[in-house]
């Protein structure tokens, strides 16, 4: 049995003081909901505080990348080791827009993710194709491309660590939600290149997210899927109200 996993992405959101205030609206909106596993992936300036406002709770906090290099003469990058210290249990790796806007290559989050799981963060690997792929059928072998590449000689062991999110890049941020039916046929198909490249029993112990415009509207449908173990959700994650009710989506 996969435990749903609900992310937020702050993306370039919110100071300090805001993400405090967040958290404290939070809080007991979510504090009897233990059926999912919260996560707040925030900007680095609000780690160290949220981290611990959020001691003892059972909201996790990530970060929403990382270099997957220990120390050394990396301006304005931050390590993994750094993440941990703070008490950072996940981190977004190769979010879309890292690939697009920064040239993050495949090779380059293969290393952040194999950095993550070595050190004991739990990755959000991101994956997902352009609108063009989609138009062109090339949905599964865009998303097949990037797992390849990602969990390829990653150990076994370490697969049920790892939590991928599928955004179809034409649904973030536009309003555009694939439909559930939609995200659930590209999420199986993910699963069963999980299987090819490992075996069935290990692909189903994998989380893969949906993530691409989910709001309190959508988010029951997406999750009465087999497939989708959760979501990771932009826009709708900063404000309190609406990302508790995509949380507590069971009601
Ligand atoms: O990481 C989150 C995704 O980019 C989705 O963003 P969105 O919910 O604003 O579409």
């Amino acid at each position: 049995m996969r435990k749903p996993v609900i992310a937020a992405n702050w993306k370039m959101y919110k100071t300090t003081n805001e993400a405090k205030n967040f958290v404290k609206q939070f809080k007991p909106l979510v504090e009897k909901n233990t059926e999912v596993e919260i996560v707040l992936c925030v900007p680095y300036t609000s780690l160290e505080s949220l981290s611990e406002e959020l001691k003892n709770e059972q909201i996790g906090l990530g970060a929403q990348n990382m270099y997957p290099i220990n120390q050394g003469a990396f301006t304005g990058e931050i390590s993994a080791e750094m993440l941990l210290n703070l008490g950072i249990k996940y981190v977004i790796i190769g979010h879309s827009e890292r690939r697009q806007i920064f040239n993050e290559t495949d090779e380059f989050i293969k290393q952040k993710l194999e950095k993550a799981l070595v050190v004991g963060l739990t990755p959000i690997l991101c994956i997902g194709e352009t609108l063009e792929e989609r138009e062109s059928g090339a949905t599964l072998t865009k998303c097949k491309t990037q797992i390849e590449s990602a969990i390829q000689g990653v150990p076994k062991e370490n697969l049920p660590k790892i939590i991928i999110a599928y955004e179809p890049i034409w649904a973030i941020g536009t309003g555009k939600t694939a439909s559930p039916e939609d995200a659930e046929e590209t999420i199986k198909g993910i699963r069963s290149i999980i299987a090819e490249i490992f075996d069935i029993e290990a692909a189903q112990k994998v989380r893969i997210q949906y993530g691409g415009s989910v709001n309190p509207e959508n988010i029951k449908d997406l999750m009465s899927k087999d497939n989708i173990d959760g979501a990771l959700v932009g826009g709708a994650s900063l404000e309190a109200t609406s990302f508790a009710q995509i949380v507590n989506y069971k009601g």
